[in-house]
């Protein structure tokens, strides 16, 4: 049993957590999966609550789920609870709306990169309180990557040196994401795309395998197999 923590920082941390996991296949809402017998939020903000810096953090639940998150986490730390939306972006904007006013740097972390250690968590906030607006952490794409046409034939091949995978947590000042969402017309997969939109900088640091999104069947077995890797060493 791992004891609750304390938050004692001037970073908030958003954490969407009301997806359904539709590609991982039936079994509830993700963020409520088991991974090494534990809920993938939990485990999620156990990291998140560890990292330099930070002082609160808000999940936006499964709105029928929002009693049992808050039983859940009571004993983890001291997180705040709301009914998450229909999309990624809509949680997010209701949890952003749960945040003190006297927290500027707003970090967004997806409860289904449950293994982000929080090394990257304080790495992102370190570098907003560095000066950045926006900031994202990044690994290099590993495959090649070809463009297709709908009709099956190969396009052409993509220069992957310039692409980079984006993982969470996203750092920003908070008025660049709230301006962000009050600003969006159409849906985005993560806040920095809309941030890109407003014509601010988004800056990159280094990202980490072991914040590895949870999205399909094989990624729980990857992070089954991290876990136990962790908790040996
Ligand atoms: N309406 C939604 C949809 C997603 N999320 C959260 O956003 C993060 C990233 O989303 P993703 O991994 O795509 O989760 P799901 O939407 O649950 O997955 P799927 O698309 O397979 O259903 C997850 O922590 C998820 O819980 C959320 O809070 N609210
Ligand atoms: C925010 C994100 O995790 C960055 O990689 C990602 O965009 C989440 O959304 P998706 O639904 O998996 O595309």
């Amino acid at each position: 049993m791992t004891a609750r923590l304390d938050l004692r920082g001037d970073v908030a941390v958003l954490v969407p957590a009301a997806g359904m996991g539709v590609r991982l296949g039936p079994g509830g809402p993700k963020a409520l999966r088991l991974l090494g017998g534990q809920p993938l939020l939990v485990h999620a903000v156990r990291r998140v609550a560890a990292a330099a810096g930070v002082g609160c953090v808000v999940v936006a639940a499964p709105p029928a789920e929002v009693d049992a998150v808050r039983a859940l986490l009571a004993g983890v730390a001291p997180a705040t609870v709301v009914a998450g939306g229909d999309t990624r972006q809509a949680s997010v904007a209701a949890a952003l709306a749960a945040v003190p006013a006297n927290f500027e740097i707003i970090l967004v972390h997806d409860a289904a990169r449950a293994l982000t250690p929080p090394e990257q968590v304080a790495q992102v906030a370190e570098a907003v309180r560095a000066g950045h607006d926006a900031v994202i952490p990044v690994l290099p794409v590993v495959d090649t990557i070809k463009e297709v046409a709908a009709s099956g034939a190969v396009v052409g091949t993509v220069d992957r040196s310039v692409l980079r995978a984006v993982q969470t947590p996203q750092g920003f000042r908070r008025e660049v994401l709230a301006a962000a969402h009050a600003a969006a017309v159409d849906e985005h997969t993560d806040d920095a795309g809309m941030v890109e939109k407003l014509g601010v900088t988004v800056y990159c640091v280094p990202g980490d395998e072991a914040a590895m999104k949870i999205t399909r069947p094989v990624d729980l077995v990857i992070a089954e197999a991290l876990l136990a890797r962790t908790l040996r060493t």
